[in-house]
């Protein structure tokens, strides 16, 4: 995932720039190496940055709007400017792409580099130069397909009537030579090469006027494919769900995955996609519109705007399933989004991590006994993938004991073929330190980051000894517990881009098997003091109510056939338009979850849903659409 990946069609970003612009950045970083200079501060015209210093203030809350920005600038200064301008001079130096690289070539075994164990003892232990040489080798092409256009993927839709499909694929394998991906059983999944990325196929790009951009472009508009990466088709392909179920899609803006569960549906599935920014859910509102999808599949989703980590429960039993594909630092999408490179931090990854524990967690709770919730990222960092699966199941286990949550093995039927690697048990946790002159001495810099101005500062030695030193966000599930090894973390799985030719993913499925769930008296407290105070998130808009009866009852008087009452919904503010949504939406929100409640008010912020079915007319008459 990209923190914010672009809605499927979007073909505005300068992606070719951005590219070339890696390209710099990548070789700035080996040439750096050797500079002892600090860079060239900004132009005089602009403010000079206040000198680029590591504050010891609070860990800044990721909570809320802006928690991907608040995480990356954690530790960055005091107050906002300073932040902002520490920022900048971060980018600006380059620093991120150093202390990326000094990461991950340095991160435990099978993080990114195979352990030698895994060569399956072809090299002596005792080689070390051979070792060394391996490890530089995986590197690099791991480092290699970084600064490589990521090529362009799409999919056919499900909702694509058959005999179109049909047409589509033989159109694309016999004018456009283009096969589904080997290790798609569906037959609909497709990747371009890499000449065919973004950039190039823009209005202006060297490939525009190509047969297969046509195609992708007048495909796009008719409906029949979308767009995705193929590594954001994973998580929907392993939760492998039914068209009745019941699924959450807790973090879902800008919804590529909610379009891929919604088009699965059918009358009696239904899909909740929530996010935490009413902005964003807006932007996923306008993408479903201009994915025509079928109408009556539309009535199968609602969009609510909730902070996942404290999505209320719904009226009766569980999630069948719920996907958690939780903001992340992003760093897997650097193919598509090269600026994360000059801004990667290592705490940025540490600071998301006690958010993305309480989103899954949560999510955890949402999910029925014997239902699937699946957990991604798109960043190959483990503080954001293992050690958060490890966190929220020890949690869970606090609540319903052990054996309450497993991580689930993959069937072999799951993309066949497809390059993963398996989770791992071990990993290192790091923030990063600007180095002095004395710093430099220390014996504890690798050879290769003596002169660095910025440096990756490892703590092996654990929390509390991470605590004594200043650790900026230092919490204690960032690192790998003594009891690691129960928890089954290779099970979960790592995509990695120079393995099958994607950006970089993480995905592990969690089964729960015995019941627990929101504190109910915890959900009262927090809803009493949401109205005492006042909600500082509140949505632009006014959330849909269930349509009120004297409305219905006028609305029956000229439209016989009108679907039931409890299928109609309104916004507050806009009683002009009246939607249509499925009959199981009434089911899991309408009603209040307090026992004895006489309020009849959903408590969820239910932003969209259904599809608009009578829009009132100039003289006051509602019409049919
Ligand atoms: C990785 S993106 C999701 C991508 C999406 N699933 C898709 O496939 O298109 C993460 C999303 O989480 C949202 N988010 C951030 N904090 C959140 C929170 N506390 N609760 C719910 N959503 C949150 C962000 O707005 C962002 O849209």
């Amino acid at each position: 995932m990209n923190p914010t990946p672009p809605p499927a069609g979007d073909f505005t970003d300068d992606f070719l720039s951005a590219m070339v612009a890696m390209g710099q950045n990548l070789e700035t970083t080996t040439k750096k190496k050797n500079s002892k200079k600090r860079p060239t501060p900004p132009p005089s015209s602009a403010p000079p940055p206040p000198p680029f210093k590591k504050t010891k203030t609070k860990t800044l809350s990721t909570k809320g709007p802006n928690s991907l920005r608040n995480a990356h600038s954690a530790g960055m200064g005091k107050t906002v400017s300073e932040r902002k301008a520490n920022e900048l001079w971060f980018r600006k130096a380059n620093y991120g792409s150093i202390l990326f690289e000094s990461y991950y070539k340095n991160q435990s075994p099978n993080v990114i580099v195979n352990s030698v164990e895994e060569e399956g003892g072809k090299m002596s232990k005792n080689n070390k130069k051979a070792i060394k040489k391996f490890k530089l080798k995986q590197f690099q092409s791991f480092m290699d397909s970084l600064s490589r256009p990521l090529p362009i993927a799409f999919r056919i839709r499900q909702t694509t009537p058959a005999p179109i499909s049909s047409f589509l694929k033989s159109e694309l394998s016999a004018s456009l030579n283009l096969t589904p991906v080997p290790y798609d059983h569906t037959q609909t999944i497709y990747q371009t090469s890499e000449n065919f990325n973004k950039a190039s196929i823009r209005r202006g790009g060297p490939e525009y006027d190509h047969p297969v951009a046509e195609f992708i472009r007048d495909n796009l508009t008719k409906g029949y494919i979308a767009r995705q990466e193929i590594v954001s088709m994973i998580p929907y392909l392993t939760m492998s769900p039914s068209s009745t179920e019941t699924i959450l899609d807790l973090c879902a803006s800008p919804g590529s995955k909610t379009q891929q569960l919604l088009e699965n549906t059918t009358t009696t599935g239904i899909i909740v996609a929530n996010d935490v920014h009413p902005g964003r859910l807006s932007s996923l509102n306008d993408a479903l519109k201009r994915a025509n999808l079928p109408k009556e599949v539309m009535e199968n989703l609602i969009i609510t705007n909730h902070d996942g980590s404290k999505f209320p429960p719904i009226k009766i039993s569980n999630f069948d399933k719920v996907l958690v594909d939780v903001p992340c630092s992003g760093d897997g999408t650097i193919r598509k989004d090269s600026s994360i490179l000059p801004r990667w931090s290592p705490t940025t990854s540490n600071a998301l991590h006690p958010l993305q524990c309480s989103i899954g967690l949560r999510g955890l709770e949402l999910t029925e006994v014997g239902g699937i919730m699946c957990y991604s990222t798109c960043t190959f960092n483990p503080v954001e993938d293992e050690a958060v699966v490890a966190e929220i199941i020890r949690r869970a286990e606090v609540k319903a004991g052990k054996g309450c949550v497993t991580v689930e093995e993959w069937g072999g039927d799951i993309l066949p073929g497809m390059v993963k690697r398996s989770g791992v048990c071990d990993w290192r946790v790091a923030d990063f330190v600007e180095t002095g002159e004395e710093e430099e001495e220390e014996e504890d810099v690798p050879e290769e980051s003596k002169g660095e101005e910025v440096r990756i500062r490892w703590h092996d030695e654990g929390y509390e000894k991470a605590k004594l030193d200043g650790m900026e966000g230092a919490v204690e599930s960032l690192w790998p517990r003594e009891d690691i090894k129960r928890y089954n973390l290779d099970r979960c799985c790592r995509f990695l881009p120079h393995d099958n030719n994607t950006g970089g993913f993480f995905v592990a499925l969690l089964k729960k098997h015995k019941p627990f769930g929101p504190n109910k008296t915890q959900v009262t407290v927090e809803k009493k003091k949401k109205k005492k105070n006042g909600d500082s998130e509140t949505p632009v808009l006014q959330p849909l109510r269930p349509i009120d009866p004297k409305t219905y009852t006028s609305l029956l008087k000229h439209h016989e056939s009108l679907p039931p009452s409890t299928r109609l919904y309104q916004r507050g503010d806009d009683r002009d338009s009246i939607y249509l949504v499925s009959e199981r939406t009434n089911e899991l929100f309408v009603g209040d979850n307090d026992a004895g409640s006489e309020e009849k008010e959903t408590e969820h912020n239910i932003l969209y849903a259904g599809r608009k079915l009578l829009r009132k007319e100039e003289g006051g008459e509602y019409v049919m659409l």
